[in-house]
């Protein structure tokens, strides 16, 4: 039986703060640096490494680490999950997305039917679909292929599907696998799906409507605005559209659409790119079989996670170091740094697997917490952020922990070599050059230029961005933020926070308003 206990009623928790703090700028320095870089990593899956030699950790505050880890029961709390307790306790539901890449443990059962078996049969139904859109079987009213997909969804069903999709196009295309170009209409603005709309061509367009719940104002409201372009075009919207969707949500089961793709209650939005939701556009714009690849990545970065010994599972060690980072140093946010311009979308999708888990200030039991909980999350590509916010990472007043993520290769395989180096060898010699100035920092006479260092930073390292690494990067991140969750006795699958925003919207445009609510709605002219 697990114990769900606040973090600051276990012992390991107050040992960890009586811990010596670690001088960062004075352990990378040197050979005891080099040192670290070599030995303070732990392999992920598909030959990727979780490195922390940069982290404000050292041999003692591990050994409290992995105490802690212990004590808070993280293996028996993950087990408990994928052995299919209601984990997501608010909402009464368990938490099943490893499971569409995998079995973790036992057969999980609910509501009559085996999980693993439902989850494979939805991505079985997407592969053939997706096959038979590639193979001509399935036109639009001429008779015509489809060359382009248009997914339509907000949250969960857009961020993370968006964000593979980016990082495997340019892979794809390299490998001959780009099957049909993916376009994604997400906002509520009119001006999100106008763009999109008048960028393709409607006719030789599929558009898959996502919705968990299909009740999402924002996803509903596009739904129609695509179908009236499609009866402006002459064409007969069902036969243009698919709907990824929870069996029991008003969209299932619909004659508007040509078929539909379930989840279930048990995939949390923001877990759903391994389910149909990320399935649908991604077999379709790469093929199946590029898809499959994704989820084995994630299923073997899943195993890792089952690892009771900290410092082999990476997931669990980043969460750690994440949480002694915002509880006992405090420090209130972390930057997702990677070097990898295909990977442009991933600390969007972060944002919310993160900060819609774990930005909580009540227990999963309902009962306010008396420590802080999950850091603010942002980030974008290097080097282009070097020369916009880093400014403040290298010298501001608050000490950023910083997540950078790097391959050894490019994923087009086109280079040149300039000065004596090739742009990748010069990217990645930023990310190098980044990881040692925020640690060690600058001496200066001139505080102006003056680098304090003392800046912690990991690195996950990797050949190159492939399907299969994807799929391990994506599962580190949702593990990572499931121990967090445990550590912090959050329910971290539930997003009550997104509600009141919703209703108030309602009553604007009901115009059920006063005070505030009416004075701002005529300033926006509502
Ligand atoms: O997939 P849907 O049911 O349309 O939900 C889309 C998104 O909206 C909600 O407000 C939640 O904040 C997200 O967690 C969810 O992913």
């Amino acid at each position: 039986m697990v114990e769900w206990k606040n973090l600051d009623t276990l012992k390991s928790y107050q040992e960890l703060k009586d811990t010596a703090r670690v001088n960062l700028a004075e352990v990378m320095s040197g050979e005891n640096g080099a040192e670290r870089v070599k030995t303070y990593s732990v392999p992920m899956a598909e030959g990727m490494a979780y490195n922390y030699a940069a982290k404000a950790v050292d041999d003692n505050v591990l050994a409290v680490l992995a105490k802690l880890a212990k004590e808070a029961q993280l293996t028996e709390k993950f087990a408990a999950l994928y052995n299919g307790e209601v984990i997501n306790t608010g909402e009464k539901r368990l938490v099943l997305h490893q499971l569409t890449r995998g079995q973790l443990g036992d057969a999980v059962v609910a509501d009559g039917v085996d999980k693993r078996a439902f989850y494979v049969e939805q991505q079985k139904k997407v592969a053939e679909f997706a096959n038979k859109v590639h193979a001509g079987e399935i036109t639009n009213a001429a008779g015509e292929k489809f060359t382009t997909v248009v997914q339509i969804g907000i949250g969960g069903s857009d961020l993370g599907p968006r964000a593979m999709y980016l990082a495997l196009e340019n892979w794809a295309k390299k490998h001959d696998t780009f099957k049909m170009e993916a376009k994604f209409i997400s906002n509520v603005d009119p001006d999100d799906a106008a763009a999109v709309l008048a960028s393709i061509d409607v006719a030789h367009s599929l558009f898959v409507l996502v919705s968990k719940s299909g009740t999402t104002l924002e996803t509903l409201t596009n739904e129609s605005f695509v179908k009236d372009a499609l009866a402006k075009a002459g064409l007969d919207a069902s036969r243009h559209m698919v709907a990824v969707t929870s069996e029991t949500s008003p969209l299932a089961k619909s004659d508007d659409y040509l078929t539909a793709f379930f989840m279930d209650d048990y995939i949390g939005g923001r877990y759903s790119s391994t389910s149909a939701v990320g399935g649908a556009v991604l077999s379709l714009a790469f093929g199946p079989e590029v898809f499959d690849r994704f989820l084995a990545g994630a299923a073997a970065e899943d195993v890792l996670a089952k690892n009771e010994n900290l410092l082999e599972n990476p997931a669990m060690l980043d969460a750690l170091i994440g949480v002694y980072e915002r509880n006992v140093l405090g420090m209130g946010c972390t930057a997702v740094l990677p070097y990898s311009q295909a990977l442009s979308r991933f600390p969007a999708h972060l944002q919310q697997a993160d900060m819609e888990s774990n930005g909580k200030s009540v227990n999963r039991f309902g009962e306010p917490v008396d420590y802080v909980t999950g850091p603010v999350i942002f980030g974008e590509p290097g080097t282009n952020g070097q020369h916009s916010f880093y400014q403040l990472l290298h010298q501001g007043t608050d000490i950023v922990p910083l997540q950078f993520i790097g391959f050894k290769n490019n994923q087009c395989g086109v280079d040149v070599d300039i000065q004596g180096s090739t742009s990748q060898q010069k990217l990645c010699a930023n990310v190098v050059a980044q990881m040692v100035a925020f640690a060690c920092g600058k001496e200066d006479e001139n505080r102006n230029k003056y680098f304090a260092g003392g800046r912690p930073s990991s690195i996950i390292v990797g050949d190159q961005l492939t399907p299969e690494t994807l799929g391990a990067l994506l599962s580190h991140f949702e593990n990572k933020i499931m121990f967090q969750g445990f550590a912090w006795n959050l329910n971290s699958f539930d997003q009550e926070g997104v509600q009141l925003g919703k209703v108030l919207a309602k009553r604007v445009l009901a115009h059920d308003t006063d005070g505030a609510l009416k004075a701002y709605s005529e300033l926006l002219n509502i």
